[in-house]
């Protein structure tokens, strides 16, 4: 091959990259029917077509290259394949296009998002079964049945006891009480007690809810309900037979030692007795309400309501959405953290806050980070998110691509935010260096996170 031949396949592999980068689709068809070799080439950067496309979110030229039987598992100079560089810049349609499970991606891909992350309080230990909820035949009997289980709630805290004498910290050392009807029937009878239905335990119940005629027999595995009392704490107590029982002063941080099961079934009983107990009255006309389905309803018993007509959706329980963002720095090695003063001394956290009506959560987590931190962000990506009982949050979380730096903190909420290289994120995530800062503990999405970003294969 001669220099002059040379520099002419040069200038078309370049072409022919320039156009993917563009997403120029046609010229990429032309270039690569004439030229089929240059499909999986790269040019100066180290870059295949497939990547370029695949960093500047042109879909339609990553599925044609595809198509084309371009090679998706190649890298570049810091082993990034296409899938993981559109995974970074937030393009997920491509991310799924070249991730798909059924081509070996996952065997490839290992911890990649293919399974989705399980956080803590988000384990479905119970079968809800909702269709139950409005049958009062069927709920009047497994109350008194002799197998239901009953959480006891004081003051929106559940009773448990503590394995260690020592007061230990360490997650499933604490347990939830679980009593029997003859336990609290007497409870059940006072009106100021709240009990709702919980579901079904499913570990015992392979059968799906679409069977549940047949499964009502002696067999049928225990249905869990949860009632919240104002009686007299240290009373309650005295009905425990187990040692060590109390019921928990600090939910944010004493929730967080039950074990992955225990901590699901608490996130759904405590948001909905939560719920319960703020709102007694009917927020349309401020009249009476009962409690109905089970404890997921409340409605008005002015029949002259509104709320009563037409899509009466002001009486169920409340779920509140809340944006919870890593935001990393434009140089891909640094994120965001921010505290507030009434966190641990050191303790450092990812941006979050309450999604308003009417917006987006990607407009969410923009408008909340530059309130908190002056940072202005680009692309959005969802990662995961975790129900958060305190008292009824869904946390949703996110990485976001910082397009500005300049950090100026809004000092209501928070009292400071910093750049954290990654190398110090890994020391205090991985190494428990605690000299720098501290991260949240591992029960908590902020947490996850971090780890989530740590351990993308990206460095870009
Ligand atoms: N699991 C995890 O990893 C983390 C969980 N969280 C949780 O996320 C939640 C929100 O974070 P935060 O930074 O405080 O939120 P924001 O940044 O939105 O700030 C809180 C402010 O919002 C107000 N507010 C309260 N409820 C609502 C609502 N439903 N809609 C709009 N505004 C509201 C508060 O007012 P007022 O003062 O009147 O209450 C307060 O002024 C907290 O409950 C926190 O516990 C936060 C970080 C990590
Ligand atoms: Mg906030
Ligand atoms: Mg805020
Ligand atoms: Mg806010
Ligand atoms: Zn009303």
């Amino acid at each position: 091959m001669t220099s002059l031949q040379l520099s002419a396949k040069e200038e078309m592999l370049e072409k022919f990259l320039d156009a993917a980068a563009r997403g120029d689709l046609s010229q990429v068809s032309t270039v690569l029917s004439n030229v089929p070799s240059l499909i999986n080439e790269t040019g100066h950067s180290g870059w295949t077509a497939l990547m370029l496309a695949a960093r500047n979110g042109h879909h339609h030229v990553a599925e044609k290259l595809l198509l084309l039987g371009c090679d998706k598992f190649s890298v570049n100079s810091s082993s990034q394949t296409a899938y993981d560089i559109a995974k970074f810049w937030g393009h997920r349609h491509i991310a799924g296009l070249l991730g798909r499970a059924a081509d070996g991606c996952e065997r490839i891909l290992p911890g990649a998002d293919l399974h989705p992350h399980e956080n803590y309080f988000s384990r479905e230990t119970l079968d809800r079964q909702s269709g139950k909820r409005t049958d009062k035949v069927w709920l009047e009997a497994k109350q008194s049945d002799s197998e239901t289980v009953y959480l006891l709630f004081s003051n929106l805290s559940p009773m448990v006891r503590t394995q260690q004498e020592d007061g230990s910290e360490a997650q499933g050392d604490m347990k939830l009480c679980r009593f029997r009807y003859e336990e609290v029937k007497d409870l059940l009878l006072k009106p100021s007690t709240v009990t709702i239905f919980l579901g079904i335990e499913k570990a015992k119940n392979p059968s799906s809810s679409s069977s549940s005629e047949k499964t009502e027999s002696l067999s049928e595995p225990p249905v869990w309900f949860a009632i919240n009392t104002d009686e007299d704490a240290a009373a309650l107590l005295e009905r425990c037979r187990e040692k060590n029982c109390s019921f928990p002063r600090s939910p944010n941080r004493d929730l967080l030692k039950l074990s992955e099961e225990e901590a699901g079934v608490v996130a759904q009983a405590r948001s909905v007795l939560a719920w319960h107990s703020r709102y007694s009255f009917c927020p349309t006309c401020g009249g009476a309400t009962k409690m109905e389905e089970g404890g997921y309803k409340r409605s008005c018993l002015n029949s002259e309501c509104r709320s009563l007509q037409g899509v009466h959706n002001t009486c169920y329980p409340r779920v509140d959405p809340v944006v919870i963002m890593l935001v990393i720095h434009p140089d891909g090695n640094q994120c965001l953290l921010g505290r507030k003063k009434v966190f641990p001394v050191g303790m450092f956290s990812c941006l979050a806050g309450f999604v308003e009506p009417g917006e987006t959560l990607e407009e969410a987590v923009r408008r909340e980070t530059e309130e908190e931190s002056g940072v202005k962000v680009g692309p959005v990506q969802y990662v995961s998110c975790q129900p958060w009982p305190m008292p009824s949050n869904l946390m949703i979380g996110c990485l976001a691509v910082a397009v500005s730096t300049d950090i100026k903190v809004d000092e209501n909420e928070i009292e400071e935010a910093r750049w954290f290289p990654r190398q110090q994120v890994i020391d205090s995530l991985f190494r428990g260096d605690r000299s720098v800062f501290v991260i949240p503990p591992r029960q908590t999405i902020a947490h996850q996170l971090v780890r989530h970003w740590i351990c993308m294969n990206s460095n870009l």
